[in-house]
């Protein structure tokens, strides 16, 4: 994934010298402090920002969140993931769905998965934090892809919801995924997660 990798900011090294490897199946996990750079590595991942200097390949490919084919081989939960407001949760999965016309999924039991089915037709406007969260992580990994970039997707979860999450991520890692996740909830840094990559 990447070898050699480093991003310099404002005249220092964020990181410098970092490899990673994930293979289909397993998961790394990204811990450390907070401004350490693990959000900065998932948009190197993402193709959204550049590094200074190293390569970064996913799924063969160099990062471009333009490109299609990439598109279609990669899904990402970042910090500013976002959700259409007016949309209810049914539209948006619908709508996602209609995109990605091979997804195998059913948004009724995918709703239900999350515990979103009481909300499925309120506008996202009037969800909870946790709910939006919820319904971005089932946007992530109901469409079509190889490889899962999530950023903290533990966050605004209740203790159910990070139950469901831990479970989500070793349903993916079960079906064949790739999954880096910057994290610091304990069930996937320490049970879930094959790797760690500690910052500082
Ligand atoms: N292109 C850039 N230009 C300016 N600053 C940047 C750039 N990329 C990263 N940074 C800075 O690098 C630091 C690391 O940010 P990053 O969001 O990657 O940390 P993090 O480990 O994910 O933190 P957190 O745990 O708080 O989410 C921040 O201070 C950020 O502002």
């Amino acid at each position: 994934m990447v070898a050699d990798l480093g991003v310099e900011v404002d005249g220092g090294w964020l990181f410098r010298g970092l490899a990673l490897t994930v293979a289909a199946g397993e998961c790394a996990a990204l811990t450390g402090p907070n401004g350490a750079g693990k959000s900065t590595l998932l948009r190197c991942l993402y193709g959204v920002q550049d590094a200074t200097e190293g390569s970064v390949s996913v799924c063969g490919q160099r990062p471009d969140e333009r490109s299609t084919a990439f598109r279609r081989a990669v899904s990402v939960l970042l910090d500013d993931s976002a959700l259409f407001d007016e949309l209810t949760p049914r539209q948006h999965l619908d709508l996602l769905l209609r995109s990605f016309p091979d997804a195998v999924a059913d948004p009724v039991a995918l709703l239900a998965s999350a515990g979103l089915d009481h909300r499925a037709s309120v506008p996202v406007a009037r969800l909870s934090a946790g709910q939006r969260r919820r319904l971005l992580l089932l946007g992530a990994t109901a469409r079509p892809h190889q490889v899962l970039l999530l950023d903290e997707p533990e966050r605004a979860l209740d203790t159910a919801g990070r139950d469901w999450l831990a479970g989500l991520v070793e349903a993916e890692l079960a079906g064949g995924t790739a999954v880096v996740t910057a994290s610091h909830h304990p069930a996937l840094v320490d049970r879930v997660a094959d790797s760690v990559v500690e910052f500082s």
